[in-house]
């Protein structure tokens, strides 16, 4: 019998009826749904604060979402299943490595360390897969990690990332920092290792620069509201439009467009708010 082609059947992503929320009277994602095949290479896109991160957050086993079926990555349970991100099969790159402090906001990690010391301290890693990404990232392994800049310490920070052969990554704007040589050659080798091993990406980003080319399919958020997800090459408005940036930008301007017309006044919750029922008291 011929061997399974994972990358033509496999669902890498599934995500069915899911609701989430920090707050809980405001629901970010309810009956959300989104379902992505191995070999994927998806965009997420959607305004700032329509969910992509927490997205991600949640696909990366970050946030707990209740029923072990609703989001599932490589048919096993993002939140639950803490095997995945232990073996490396799933990987998460956002954020940028800082901490939060207090008052003063996010600053970067302390620490005294070298690049080596980073990217070498990780054990049961190919040294041909290491190499291959010390060199496509252009890291100096005597770089110090408290004084590199920001885009330099991104670049070991993606490389760690992507030591284990990850088989589903999860991208939020890591590739802001990078200059255009590195980004595109990042671009690149993930592609490859899709079309080689089966990986699957989803890539949350405001950059479409030479994206058109590069994602296989594209899922729009508006809202913690899934619009869209379908094949790149099946979507209607990218057939009539020069790239996908004015695809985007138009899809945007709509919606806050819409968003401005439908805007209902606030309901205030406040005990202190004056009520029907506190008019018997006065
Ligand atoms: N830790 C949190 N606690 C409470 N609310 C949060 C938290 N993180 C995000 N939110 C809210 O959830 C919503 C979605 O935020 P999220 O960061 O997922 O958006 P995003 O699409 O990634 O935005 P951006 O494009 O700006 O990165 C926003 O309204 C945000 O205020």
């Amino acid at each position: 019998m011929a061997e399974k082609n994972a990358s033509a059947v496999d669902g890498a992503i599934r995500v069915s009826g899911m609701q989430f929320s920090y707050d809980v009277q405001d629901p970010i994602f309810f009956d959300f749904n989104l379902d992505l095949p191995a070999g994927s290479r998806c965009l997420l896109v959607g305004a700032n604060g329509s969910g992509k991160t927490t997205l991600l957050k949640i696909l990366a086993g970050k946030h707990m979402v209740g029923g072990k079926n609703v989001v599932q990555v490589l048919d096993r349970s993002a939140f639950h299943d803490t095997e995945l991100v232990c073996s490396g099969d799933l990987s998460y790159l956002g954020g940028s490595w800082s901490k939060t402090a207090g008052s003063a906001g996010d600053i970067p990690l302390q620490g005294d360390f070298s690049a080596e010391h980073m990217i070498f301290g990780v054990e049961g890693i190919d040294p041909f897969r290491r190499e291959k990404l010390i060199d496509l990232l252009d890291i100096n392994l005597q770089w110090r990690m408290h004084k590199v800049s920001d885009g330099q310490r991104r670049r070991v920070q993606i490389c760690m990332g992507l030591l284990h052969p990850f088989k589903v990554l999860l991208l939020d704007e890591v590739t802001v920092d990078l200059d255009v040589v590195a980004r595109m050659d990042l671009l690149e080798f993930f592609k490859e290792e899709c079309e080689q091993r089966g990986a699957t990406i989803v890539y949350a980003t405001h950059i479409f620069d030479g994206l058109e080319t590069w994602a296989s399919h594209l899922a729009y958020i508006n809202g913690g509201e899934l619009k869209l997800s379908a094949k790149l090459d099946e979507i209607k408005d990218l057939k009539t439009s020069p790239n996908l940036l004015s695809v985007v930008e138009a899809w945007l301007r709509s919606e806050t467009k819409v968003e401005k017309k439908t805007k209902k006044k606030p309901v205030v919750t406040s005990p202190f708010m004056s009520s029907r029922q506190m008019a018997y008291y006065r």
